[in-house]
């Protein structure tokens, strides 16, 4: 069981990306283990898309995909959690925007607003990366409560397409396998 209680939870939403060695196979580990995490639950999960790269152009593409989650963490915790499992998946970089075994970034929590040197939060580059607007808006909830989708829809209206964003594999989140396997 995990030990959070809804009442003191708040959601959140993460970007993964990985674009060296079994990006998929990285991708659904990194998602495993956030779910196996005490005080993590993974709520849903986005498609998976094949991305051109973005900023530092000359490097494979990514696949990124977008999960939410629930937590109790505070924010500098969670993304702790989310540093060491890029480390156990082995992270390699050596550029700045270069090629990556998984990235993982915070881009938005319930209520919370960081400006630290650690944690910027809501995600600085968020509403201007259409690889994380495209996998953030297949989970947003159908109904507003946040004002996260107003962000979402506001920046995906003003990219210029949806160039260099394939759908690489439908996917549909599921709790109980996971939990079943480990
Ligand atoms: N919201 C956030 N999510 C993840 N990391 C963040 C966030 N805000 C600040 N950081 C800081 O950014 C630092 C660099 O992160 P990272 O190496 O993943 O950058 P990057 O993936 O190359 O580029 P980008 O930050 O543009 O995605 C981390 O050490 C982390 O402390
Ligand atoms: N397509 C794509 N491009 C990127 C990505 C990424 O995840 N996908 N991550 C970057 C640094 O965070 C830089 N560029």
């Amino acid at each position: 069981m995990k030990s959070h209680s809804t009442s003191e939870s708040s959601e959140a939403y993460i970007a993964l990306g990985a674009n060296l060695g079994d990006r998929e196979g990285t991708l659904m580990e990194a998602v495993h283990r956030l779910h196996k995490h005490q005080q993590i639950t993974v709520l849903r999960g986005s498609n998976l898309y094949e991305t051109e790269p973005v900023g530092y152009l000359d490097q494979p593409h990514f696949l990124n995909m977008v999960v939410a989650v629930n937590t109790d963490l505070d924010p500098h915790a969670l993304l702790k959690v989310m540093q060491e499992i890029e480390r156990e998946l082995g992270r390699v970089r050596h550029t700045h925007w270069g090629p990556r075994t998984v990235d993982l970034d915070l881009l938005w929590m319930e209520g919370m607003v960081e400006d630290t040197l650690d944690l910027i939060l809501p995600h600085p580059r968020m509403e201007e990366r259409a690889f994380v607007l495209i996998p953030l808006h297949d989970i947003l909830p159908s109904e507003e409560t946040s004002g996260l989708h107003s962000v979402v829809k506001t920046a995906l209206e003003r990219l210029d397409g949806k160039e260099g964003i394939q759908l690489w594999r439908t996917y549909n989140w599921q709790p109980e396998s996971v939990l079943s396997e480990s």
